[in-house]
Parts: C-alpha cells; structure tokens; sequence
C-alpha cells in the first residue's frame, strides 16, 4: 500500500521505517527540515535502538522516503498523523495545534475515500471533531483513531510486534483499509481491537493513568517504607508475585517522566473536568503529586547525607533522560533532580550515555561530562538517577576509588546495597532502608 506518515518524531519516525518493513511503500512527512535531512540520509534525528538499521533497510529497498511537502503524501491510501500532542503551555490539557494543523492540511492533499488514521494521544472526542472539521474544508477521506502504545527504548519491537491493536472507526472501509496495513502484524495472532473513536482514545488515555497510578502507588509505599524502616524493593517483589498485581511497574523511585505519561495523566484530567466527571479521576492529581514529591524526596537525602547543605559540594549525576536507552529529556526526573541541586549551589557534574545534547538545550547551566568517571572524579557525593546499563554495573570499590567520599543514592533502587555497603559506601536507595 501507499502510506504516508505525517509528523516523523519520535513515534512518527519509528512508525514509518516500521510500515516499511511490513512491505509498504511509505513516505514520511515533517515541517522540520533538520529532521527530514538526517531522516532522509538513514539516520534517526534521535536515538532508538534498533531504529537507524530498520531507516536504512527501508531506503535501501526504496520503499521508504521523507520530506517536507506535503504535496507528495497524495497518492497515499492511508495518512498516519504522528504529530506532538504537548501539555498547554500554563494549563494542564493538550495542545492540539498539531494536529489540528495536520488534519488541515491533509484536507487539501488527502484523497476521498483514503483515510486518515490518528495515532497521536488525543483526548476522548478529539476524533469527532476532526471529522467535522475534515467535512467543513470539503474533504471526503475517512478517519480512524489507532492509538500508539510503544515505548521509547523497546519502540522498534513494540510497533512490529505490539501487544494489540486497537482501531477507533465510524465505517467498515476503515477497518478494511487497517486491516491491510497491518496483515503481516495480524497473521502473527496479534489481538485486535475494533470499536469507536471515543472508546480508542479512552484506550490510549486510560492506559498511561494506569500506567502512572501504579508506578505512583508503589511511590507512596515508598513513602511509608521510610517512615517504617521497611524495604520497598522486597515489598514490590512480594507483591509482584501476585499474579494479579504484576512485578512490571512497580520499580519505585525517582518515579516518571518522559513525553507521555506526565502530560497524558494531566490532559486526562482537564478532559474529564470540561465532560463534567472531575471526580471520575480526581485521583490522578495524587498521581501526579506523589510522582513530584520523589524528586524532592531524592533532594532531601542528598543534602542529609552531605550534613545539611549540597552548597558548594561536589555531585556526580548520573543520568539526565527520563529512562535508560532513550536521549529524551522531556519533563526528565533525572534532569530535574540535576537542576535542583544546582540551584542549592551543588557543583553538579551530570552524564548520560545519550541525552547530554538534549539535556543542555533544556538546562545549559549545569556541567555536562561525557564519561562516568569524569563526573565521579573528586565527588563528594554520587546520585544515580538514570537506570543505564553502564551505571547499574559500576565496581563499588572503583567507584570509591575516584570519589573524594564514598556516598551515593541510588534513586532508581537498582543496587546492590550490601556491595556498596562493603566497599564503605554511605548508601540510601528511595524507599529503601
Ligand atoms: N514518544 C512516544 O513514545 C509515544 C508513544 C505513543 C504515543 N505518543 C504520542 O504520539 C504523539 C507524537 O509524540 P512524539 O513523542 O513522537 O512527539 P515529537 O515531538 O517527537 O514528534 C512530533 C513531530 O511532529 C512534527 N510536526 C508537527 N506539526 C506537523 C505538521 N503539521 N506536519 C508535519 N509534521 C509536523 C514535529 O516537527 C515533530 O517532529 C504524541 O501525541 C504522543 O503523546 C508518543
Ligand atoms: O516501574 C517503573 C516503570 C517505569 N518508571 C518510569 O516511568 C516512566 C515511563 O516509562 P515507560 O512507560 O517505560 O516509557 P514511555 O516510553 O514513556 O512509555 C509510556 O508512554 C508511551 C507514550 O504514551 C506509551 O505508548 C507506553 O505504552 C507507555 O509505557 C520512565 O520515567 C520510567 O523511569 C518507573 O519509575 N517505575
């Protein structure tokens, strides 16, 4: 099939190369030159494991291609909207310009009868209204809602193989078309999920607040754990064990970030306050709050464990994007906890395997150090708030060897406190005795 995808960041890039792979002739639009140049040369403008081999194996096969134009998108049966959805600037609901410009500009190129499929994370009635704005600059084409659910780090594996599909539609072409789009997905048994456009998007959102309730309830354990003496690790494993409850996402610490779940928790909550049901998910702004109150929490110890004061205290951040095998900083926990101690006038020293670039456009005050050992050198104190790999296998004692004091938090409670404790570190996890 011919596919366009417009909008080409970091789901709009992955979608693309993936539509390419399952056998499409695909090209991928953005209003962002910088991006389609370095697209268009087979490169991810962001990192993503797996994503530059799957960009050049669909170049390659001349099945995939990018541009700014629009214009060349009109052949397409079937148009992916890809577009940012970002928290309002001073409120709490999604700003839809996005994708309200897309649409808009789709009605000029798309065809009637070619459909346009919404994958960005909309609020619930967003579909409709674009339908209705589709019919008023005269177009014909139909619309879908397909939420996306990937996750950044696994997004080349998560859209080739998701765990479902689910298709918001208003008539059978839709599905049909769909249909096609994804049959070597669908010939694999992948659930699929065929309901109306309210319910698609309600899908997506109510998704995410799960997503984020849980990761913030074992947060609030956390919370308790410290006044207790408990261990809130042992705790999550014992109750992981539950088949019922899960093990996945319940890793507390410094708690979430990133371009989704922050932001889609706070739309969900502006949306249901315009429907009238505020106190539908009045819990999600305790969500929200014992989320924030992590990082305040990873803060605190520091300036405890440096005797009441980080000023002018050496400070070893290890890791500044919201998850480890991403470069997104985005409402980054890390980031933020980085910039807090640097504004108590902490010496902060930050690193991250990916995510300085995006890191010093967004705090360019702090000092940024390419290496590990460059930020460990000297520290009075080391705070790992990033899960990389490379951090979670640091040697205790070379580690004590380059700090000036062995002390280190472990804000993603990743460590083994026993090791450290060995190699005579001061060590506190979140939520950890
Ligand atoms: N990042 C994820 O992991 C992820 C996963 C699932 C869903 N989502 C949702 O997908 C949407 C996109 O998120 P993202 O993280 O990819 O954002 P992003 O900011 O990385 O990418 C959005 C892209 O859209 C482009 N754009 C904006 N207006 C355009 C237009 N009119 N025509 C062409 N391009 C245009 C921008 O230049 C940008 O490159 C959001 O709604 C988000 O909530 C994201
Ligand atoms: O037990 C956990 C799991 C995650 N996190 C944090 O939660 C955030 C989000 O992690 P994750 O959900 O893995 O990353 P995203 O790439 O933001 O993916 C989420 O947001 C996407 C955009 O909507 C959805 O598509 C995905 O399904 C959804 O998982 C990160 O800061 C993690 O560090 C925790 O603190 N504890």
């Amino acid at each position: 099939m011919e596919i366009s995808v417009v909008g080409c960041g970091y789901l709009g890039a992955v979608h693309a190369a993936a539509m390419a792979e399952l056998g499409h002739r695909v090209v991928g639009v953005d209003t962002d030159a910088a991006k389609i140049a370095k697209l268009t040369a087979g490169t991810a403008p962001f990192f993503e494991p797996g994503l530059d081999e799957l960009l050049r194996a669909g170049i390659d096969s001349g099945r995939l291609r990018f541009t700014t134009d629009l214009a060349e998108a009109a052949g397409a049966e079937v148009h992916f909207v890809a577009v940012g959805t970002p928290q309002l600037p001073g409120a709490d609901g999604a700003d839809l310009r996005f994708v309200n410009g897309a649409f808009d500009a789709l009605a000029a190129v798309a065809s009637a009868g070619s459909l346009i499929v919404g994958k960005s994370t909309v609020p619930v009635g967003t579909a409709a209204d674009l339908v209705g704005r589709l019919r008023q600059a005269g177009s014909a084409a139909l619309v879908a809602w397909n939420p996306e659910f990937l996750r950044e780090g696994f997004a080349v594996a998560d859209t080739l193989t998701p765990d479902r599909l689910v298709y918001g539609v208003d008539d059978p072409r839709s599905t049909d078309l769909l249909d096609r789009v994804y049959a070597a997905v669908l010939e694999r048994g992948t659930p699929r999920i065929v309901t109306d456009f309210a319910t698609a998007e309600l899908v997506k959102t109510a998704a995410n607040a799960f997503l984020a309730t849980k990761i913030s309830f074992i947060n609030a354990m956390a919370e308790i754990a410290e006044a207790t003496g408990a261990d809130v690790t042992t705790l999550a494993d014992a109750m992981g064990h539950d088949a019922r409850i899960g093990r996945r996402f319940l890793n507390a610490g410094i708690g979430f970030g990133g371009g989704c779940l922050p932001k889609d928790i706070r739309a969900f909550t502006a949306r249901a306050e315009e429907l009238g049901r505020a106190e539908s998910v009045a819990f999600l702004r305790q969500v929200d709050a014992i989320n924030l109150r992590r990082r305040e929490r990873a803060v605190e110890l520091a300036v405890e464990m440096l005797g009441g004061s980080v000023y002018e205290r050496r400070i070893a951040v290890l890791g500044l994007t919201f998850k480890p095998d991403s470069d997104d900083t985005r409402d980054s926990p890390a980031l933020d906890v980085a910039a807090r101690l640097h504004g108590l006038g902490a010496l902060v020293r930050a690193t991250d395997p990916h995510g300085i670039a995006n890191a010093r456009l967004r705090h360019p005050q702090l000092d940024y150090v390419e290496a590990a050992e460059a930020a460990l050198r000297d520290a009075d104190l080391a705070v790992l708030v990033t899960e990389w790999r490379e951090y979670r296998d640091l040697e205790p004692a070379a580690v004590a060897a380059l700090m000036a004091e062995p002390r280190i938090i472990d804000a993603r409670n990743v460590l083994d406190p026993a090791a450290w404790r060995a190699a005579g570190f001061a060590y506190r996890g979140l939520g950890r005795s």
